[in-house]
């Protein structure tokens, strides 16, 4: 069994979050996670698990701190897992200079260029690492696992359930970057991630792989800040949408007046995710 280290631990809702890290093999460094799980899986019983994505500038505390999901987690009996938004301390020259590369800005991807892609591996880690990781150390049923993210892990959360929908049995995402091929925070990451080559971006694009025939077989959620700062220049869910009408994709797209890009948005909302999730992969 792969080791991990407990470093904080907390009763919470019934149930207890915990934040932890291990060496991955995967990033080739330590990695910090949380896990939120309730009281059944405490008791022993296996529960199913929302994998929770989160933005620029994140870690793995952010959502589980200021998304208020635990507590409808724990009303549903769903284990919740956040992984880091990035490898930390990778030394690859300038992932410490910008807010939007580097540390704290993986995309969830694994590069492909040189400096980059001996650690910059989120792709794989929340794909395969992570997920066996937590099944070994928890009470937690991977068959039934769903996956959300905000703004540049809602990308990672619709690549991923696009992708991989047989893995990810249900998606939603708040505010997520939606065709990050054709904006600045995405272009600027798939240049420096993938290479200048734009046909290796396509599969790491939600709105591309949707007009490439990839669709999940559950209704994607998305629900999005009219008053977001980043709406126009950065997240386009006006063109997932057009992609998601022409694959034939479920996708109830809510656009809410007044609200923002920050975590009092996401509050908003997460009661109606977690439920989302919940339905889903048949928690309680
Ligand atoms: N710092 C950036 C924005 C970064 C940002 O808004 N990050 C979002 C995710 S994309 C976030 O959730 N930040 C952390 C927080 O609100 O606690 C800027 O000034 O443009």
């Amino acid at each position: 069994m792969s080791k991990i280290t407990t470093i904080e631990e907390h009763a919470t809702c019934g149930g207890q979050v915990g934040f932890y890290s291990h060496s991955s093999t995967t990033l080739g460094l330590e990695a910090r996670f949380g896990v939120f799980l309730p009281a059944r899986a405490l008791a022993g019983e296996k529960v199913p698990v929302l994998f929770v994505l989160a933005g620029l500038t994140c870690t793995q505390e952010t959502f589980l701190i200021k998304a208020n999901a635990v507590r409808f987690a724990a009303e549903h009996g769903l284990a919740l897992v956040a992984p880091d938004t990035s490898p930390r301390g990778a030394g690859v020259p300038g992932e410490d200079e910008t807010y939007d590369l580097g540390t704290g800005a993986g995309f969830y991807l694994d590069a492909t260029t040189p400096g980059w892609q001996a650690h910059y591996r989120m792709g794989s880690y929340i794909d395969t690492e992570l997920p066996q990781l937590v099944q070994e150390h928890f009470a937690i049923d991977g068959a039934r696992r769903g996956i959300m993210g905000h703004s540049m892990g809602g990308h990672g959360a619709l690549v991923h359930a696009l992708t991989a929908p047989q893995a990810w049995k249900s998606v939603s995402a708040f505010a997520p970057i939606c065709h990050p091929a054709i904006v600045p925070w995405g272009e600027k990451a798939f240049a420096a991630y993938l290479g200048p080559d734009r046909k290796a971006w396509a599969r790491h694009d939600a709105t591309l792989l949707l007009e490439a025939g990839h669709t999940h077989p559950t209704t994607i959620l998305i629900d999005q800040g009219a008053a977001d700062q980043f709406l126009h220049n950065q997240l386009r869910p006006d063109l997932l949408r057009v992609a998601a009408g022409t694959a034939g994709q479920a996708l109830q797209l809510r656009e809410h007046a007044g609200y923002d890009h920050s975590y009092w948005f996401i509050q908003s909302f997460i009661a109606e995710h977690i439920k989302h999730h919940a339905t889903i992969l048949g928690a309680l």
